[in-house]
């Protein structure tokens, strides 16, 4: 069995390396532009177009991350680039799950006990207890209950503020509330105190945080994106902060990454930024994880995480 491997940054000694050992019967290669030798798996992320055209004899493409938009607006300009006979797979969780529940904790703890306005008033060196918000008013919205998006609301629970999540279809997840299509996003909206982003970007995600939903959210609401940047319209969320419609923000993803130095949210004294980083592909979880699907493939199931192309995620 010969697998090719391609990262635009991972260093790819390891990754040969690890999946040899878990697979000894593989032959692991880094992929090479000119490279067209025979191979039955792909792992990539945003390959370059010639690594997987022509290659209809794959028996799988493993992205991976978790996110796939990078490969299918790739696949949207070169659908030659993918035959259709190839099945993609994604990263499900691999330890992401955990990442974005300490990432989603953190900030919605602070911002419940207003350790963003501490911080403003020890600036002023200011000695004054603050109005703590009510715990049962605290809701929070969750755009996205797939993998990471049910994590998240599985830790918050625990801390006994209201949940819901958004999704496509209704989802069964114990002590949250389930709102499901473009029907029911104003229901979900309503009443929401903190609105967090673990949507995939699809044609119909994009920009869907923008003023319109902003302004249904409880007034003082705050914003965690966790996703993708092509989801918020960062212009409106920076006018809503002006306005004082939404108080606060934690961004991970942005329209541009890196953000430019000129983007008026780096200054922004309530605009919370860290670079792309909220669950990063852990090696050993992601490569034990192709490994077995890899074997389930071989052994002619069909793996988990496989990729709805027309969908989009
Ligand atoms: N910032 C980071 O470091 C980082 C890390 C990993 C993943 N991500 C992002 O998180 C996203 C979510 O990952 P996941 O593994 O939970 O994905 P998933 O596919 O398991 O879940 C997606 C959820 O979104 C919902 N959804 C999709 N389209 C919808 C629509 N049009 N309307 C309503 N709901 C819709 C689905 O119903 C599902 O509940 C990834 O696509 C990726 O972009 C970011
Ligand atoms: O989707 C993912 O896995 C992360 O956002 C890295 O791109």
């Amino acid at each position: 069995m010969d697998i090719i491997f391609y990262h635009p940054s991972f260093k790819a000694a390891s990754w040969i390396n690890g999946l040899q050992q878990r697979l000894p019967q593989a032959t692991v290669r880094q992929w090479q532009p000119g490279d067209n030798a025979a191979a039955d798996y792909a792992l990539v992320r945003t390959p370059p177009v010639e690594m997987l055209q022509g290659r209809s004899d794959l028996k799988g493409v493993f992205a991976l991350g978790a996110g796939v938009d990078d490969i299918l607006t790739q696949l949207k300009q070169h659908p030659e680039m993918l035959s259709e006979s190839v099945p993609l797979f994604r990263l499900e969780d691999t330890g992401m799950g955990l990442q974005m529940q300490e990432y989603a904790v953190y900030t919605v703890l602070g911002w419940f006990r207003r350790f963003d306005d501490y911080q403003q008033q020890k600036q002023q060196t200011l000695w004054q207890s603050l109005k703590n918000y009510r715990r049962q008013d605290f809701t929070i919205g969750i755009l996205g209950a797939g993998v990471l998006g049910s994590n998240v609301a599985q830790s918050l629970k625990v801390w006994g503020f209201p949940i819901r999540c958004w999704s496509r279809s209704p989802k069964q997840i114990d002590g949250v509330t389930s709102y499901y299509g473009a029907d029911q996003l104003s229901d979900f909206l309503s009443g929401t105190q903190v609105l967090i982003n673990l949507l995939p970007n699809t044609p119909q995600t994009v920009g869907i945080i923008n003023r319109q939903l902003l302004s249904q959210l409880n007034s003082g609401a705050f914003v965690l994106n966790l996703a993708r940047g092509a989801h918020l319209v960062e212009e409106d969320l920076l006018a809503a902060l002006e306005a004082g419609e939404i108080k606060a923000a934690a961004l991970d993803v942005f329209v541009q990454e890196p953000l430019p130095e000129t983007s008026p949210l780096w200054s922004h004294p309530r605009v919370a930024i860290t670079p792309h980083n909220a669950a990063v592909t852990l090696p050993e979880e992601a490569m034990d994880y192709i490994a077995k699907s890899i074997q389930q493939r071989e052994a002619g199931e069909m793996p988990e995480g496989r990729v709805d192309i027309v969908r989009g995620y």
